[in-house]
């Protein structure tokens, strides 16, 4: 039975021993767990039936970004593995993002596909450094839109974007937000960040949420913790 929780924990590991050891200590019925490229690029494939095997539903974060035949061939290598949602980078534009959600069609395959707009850990003076003069949130929703137009499911933003792009492209478009920092844990190397119930406020659908769980010394009394921010507790 698939979760109803808004929470993807981030499985952010350097072995898959360690990863499983989290694992074992979080419930599938109380969240989603996110593998990423650090313990995907060690453990491989293995990880994700481990993870299925315990019950839980993944978000493979490997933001692919490549040539439009590259992106599609790797999206469904993912779906075919049984992921619950992958993700591409925004700014591979839109014929590599037409080109994987239309593989995934034509293979039949129903995981979610979302595009990153702008990484959360990035401010203003980081884009002009790489030639977009326009602010983080101006940019998001240029990329929002694109992915919208270009068949994606949603997209990774932080949450300070999530209401505008409500607007923008409607609540049933997914909005997966990291940069997610309880009333208890350190902002540590994001800039833009979000309590959790003014995420959700805000127009996220699903929070990402990393060391505030995965570094507390109990992960579930943490996990609980934010249940009961969501819950207005
Ligand atoms: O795609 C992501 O998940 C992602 C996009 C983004 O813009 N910012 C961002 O932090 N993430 C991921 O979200 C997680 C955040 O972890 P914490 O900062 O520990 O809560 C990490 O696994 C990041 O890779």
């Amino acid at each position: 039975m698939p979760t109803a929780s808004p929470l993807i924990i981030a499985l952010d590991y350097a072995s898959l021993d360690a990863a499983l050891c989290m694992a074992d200590r979080l419930d599938p019925s109380r969240c989603r767990l996110k593998v990423g490229k650090e313990l995907f690029t060690r453990s491989g494939p293995e990880v994700l039936d481990a993870l299925h095997g315990r019950g839980f539903e993944v978000f493979l974060d490997l933001k692919f970004h490549d040539i439009p035949t590259t992106v599609a061939g790797a999206v469904q290598a993912a779906a075919e593995q049984g992921v619950w949602m992958v993700n591409v980078h925004a700014s591979g534009g839109r014929r590599m993002m037409e080109a994987a959600k239309q593989r995934l069609v034509q293979q039949g395959l129903s995981t979610h596909l979302i595009a990153v707009t702008i990484l959360t850990s990035m401010e203003a003076a980081d884009l002009a450094e790489v030639g977009i003069e326009a602010s983080p949130a101006d940019q998001v929703e240029r990329l929002a839109a694109l992915a919208r137009d270009s068949g994606m499911d949603g997209v990774v933003c932080s949450a300070q974007e999530a209401s505008r792009l409500r607007e923008l492209c409607g609540s049933d478009f997914l909005k997966v937000t990291p940069g997610i920092r309880p009333s208890f844990a350190a902002a540590g190397d994001q800039r833009r960040v979000m309590a959790p119930a003014d995420a959700m406020a805000a127009g996220s659908t699903h929070l990402v949420v990393g060391r505030p769980v995965t570094q507390a010394e109990e992960p579930m009394a943490a996990l609980a913790a934010i249940e009961s921010e969501l819950s207005g507790g």
